[in-house]
């Protein structure tokens, strides 16, 4: 069965002290969570080992931005699958636009990402997208399969999350229409092998367009940077309608 999957990307964004504040107003609100919802935040690697003492025994699972490939190795800033799941993270966003966009993050080290991340136990969210003109030059089907071939190769799908992440619409306030990102997560899902995979939509994820777009029947999360570094924000998002 397919699972729901809120997750917060918190980016570059939250010192240790903040986290912890964060969760004094965050955590109260999971007491009205419906079970069958997988709460997840992803902050910066500083604040994991904090969070996981914090969420140790609660509902919230952790995850991280990224992982290298190797379990160890002279790759300096780099973090490996083993060193996080050490300290509980059970999650790693792979791919994100941001990393494609602004540190030569190519499909073929995605996917060399994504078997790491599977190897040492943790669950990768692939996250897929097209840039504004791509979508205006009618290539967004095409790209998102082209990213999903590359990235996939070798890929077990009984573990994975997959995120769609329209670019122009993060951090934008201009949000993808539910029923849009709706059709390009059917495709999405057609191009893969195993129909439980959890499917999510990422960009401009609000308080007020979270019940639209979670009543969408292909979309089975959502993952949310701006909206989540809120307690209450992302508290309203948890515990949609
Ligand atoms: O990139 C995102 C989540 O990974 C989306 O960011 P925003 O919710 O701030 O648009």
């Amino acid at each position: 069965m397919r699972k729901i999957v809120i997750a917060g990307n918190w980016k570059m964004f939250k010192t240790q002290a903040e986290s912890e504040e964060f969760l004094r107003g965050f955590l109260p609100h999971l007491e009205e969570t419906p079970d069958n919802r997988e709460v997840l935040l992803c902050p910066p690697f500083t604040d994991l080992s904090i969070l996981s003492k914090y969420l140790h025994g609660s509902r919230v699972q952790l995850g991280a931005q990224n992982v290298h490939w190797e379990e160890n190795g002279a790759y300096t800033g780099e973090i490996s699958g083993p060193m996080l799941t050490e300290i509980g993270v059970r999650f790693v966003i792979v791919g994100h636009s941001e990393r494609r966009q602004y540190f030569g993050e190519t499909d073929a080290t995605v996917n060399l990402r994504l078997k790491a991340a599977q190897k040492y136990g943790l669950t990768p969210i692939l996250c897929v997208g097209e840039t504004k003109e791509q979508r205006d030059h009618g290539k967004t089907e095409s790209l998102i399969i082209s990213q999903l071939e590359k990235g996939l190769v070798d890929v077990n799908q009984d573990n994975l999350v997959i995120a769609y992440e329209p670019i122009w619409a993060i951090g934008t306030g201009d949000t993808c229409e539910a029923t849009e990102a709706n059709r390009v997560i059917g495709i999405i899902r057609s191009q893969l092998t195993n129909a439980n995979v959890s499917i999510q939509y990422g960009g401009s994820v609000k308080p007020n367009n979270i019940d639209e777009i979670m009543a969408q029947p292909e979309i089975d999360g959502v993952l949310v940077g701006g909206a989540s570094l809120e307690a209450d924000s992302f508290a309203r998002i948890v515990n949609y309608k």
